[in-house]
């Protein structure tokens, strides 16, 4: 891949100080110099280790009601929520670049919100309807789809809510539905992003019983309480009612080791696939679930690690293109196999015309 830098310094700039050391002190008897492999660029390609595809790259999208519509969200420049006719208009998109598979996120209707969340299993939601319209239409690009119950509940908690407590298995059971009716749509990939304890394996079983032995489940396994959700919960309409954080539910930042446990947990539970989140903050973390388990992992670069690079590029402060090319490469090398990233059109867009 052509990343193109300035040319080389030796070219622009005399490098022998005009005092220095008599020319006979030259060349070094170096046994090593690293710098012979980055002599050039078709070297540099020969021997790099890892490689962005567009591949690697799931592409997640805000979706709302309406026709023809794109609002932006504006804590996330460039990332707009859109009307059905338009997301399936952004797959076809996808599927033109290759990019595998799309995450799809609803915005909805302060008026379909309440304590339980109840329009999350209603099988004909703003989220069910969207899958449906991407698969008729697009039917070759993968469609993940969250399950929690933030979006749809008054108070923004991604759980059940009673006297100030999460209530984790009573809302294991709503997930239950929740992705049952998704996967009923043609979701592919239902991933739990709730951290309930014990849902991974009660949507399997679910999803089995009712004959969808095929729809894959991405746990959202180490999933951190962070700060840097704060655009998505603007995005999904959540950030106004939410109510305190979400600390009893979501990992503490300051833990690793149990990361594992709880990856652990789901794959023990049916997980197929597992992502770390958010991304480039805790890829110490993604690089010790793949050493552990070895098995499919992703991370998400979410919005506010999104919204960062983008208020830096805005203002002029980071080249767009090479900043996120860069950020998306420390995930391969931190051994990520995949990257939810709102970047994705953008860097499939940078990768192809490289
Ligand atoms: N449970 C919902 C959910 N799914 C993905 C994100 C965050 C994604 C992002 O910030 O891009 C969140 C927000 C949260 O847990 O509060
Ligand atoms: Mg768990």
């Amino acid at each position: 891949m052509a990343i193109k830098y300035g040319r080389p310094l030796e070219s622009k700039t005399r490098v022998v100080p005009v005092d220095a050391p008599p020319p006979g002190d030259f060349p070094l008897d170096l046994s090593h110099r690293p710098r012979r492999l980055r002599r050039t660029e078709w070297l540099r390609r020969m021997v790099r280790e890892n490689v962005l595809t567009p591949a690697d790259l799931i592409w997640p999208m805000f979706v709302v009601d309406g026709k023809a519509a794109r609002t932006p969200v504006s804590s996330m420049p460039g990332v707009d929520r859109l009307s059905i006719d338009e997301a399936v208009r952004e797959v076809e998109r996808a599927a033109k670049l290759t990019i595998p598979c799309v995450a799809i996120f609803p915005y909805t209707d302060p008026g379909l919100r309440d304590e339980t969340g109840s329009e999350a299993t209603n099988p004909d939601n703003l989220v069910c309807r969207a899958v449906r319209a991407i698969k008729a239409a697009v039917p070759e690009v993968g469609v993940l789809c969250d399950v929690a119950l933030d979006p749809f509940t008054s108070h923004g908690h991604d759980g059940l809510l009673r006297d100030d407590v999460i209530l984790n298995d009573e809302t294991v059971d709503v997930l239950t539905q929740q992705a049952l009716v998704q996967a009923e749509a043609g979701c592919d990939i239902i991933a739990p992003s709730d951290m309930m304890d014990g849902r991974v394996g009660a949507i399997r079983l679910a999803l089995d019983d009712a004959g969808h032995q095929n729809v894959a489940i991405m746990a959202y396994a180490a999933k951190y309480a962070s700060a840097f959700y704060g655009p998505f919960r603007d995005a999904v309409g959540s950030s106004k009612t939410l109510t305190g954080d979400k600390r009893t539910y979501q990992m503490d930042y300051a833990n690793s080791d149990e990361a594992l446990r709880e990856v652990g947990l789901d794959l023990e539970e049916g997980a197929d696939m597992v992502m770390v989140k958010p991304g480039l903050p805790y890829l110490d973390i993604v690089r010790r679930v793949k050493e552990e388990f070895g098995v499919p992992t992703f991370a998400y670069q979410v919005s506010g690690e999104y919204s960062m690079i983008s208020a830096a590029v805005q203002n002029g402060w980071l080249d767009g293109d090479k900043t996120v090319l860069e950020s998306l490469y420390a995930f391969k090398r931190a051994g990520a196999d995949g990257i939810l990233t709102y970047f994705a059109p953008k860097v499939a867009e940078i990768l192809r015309s490289s």
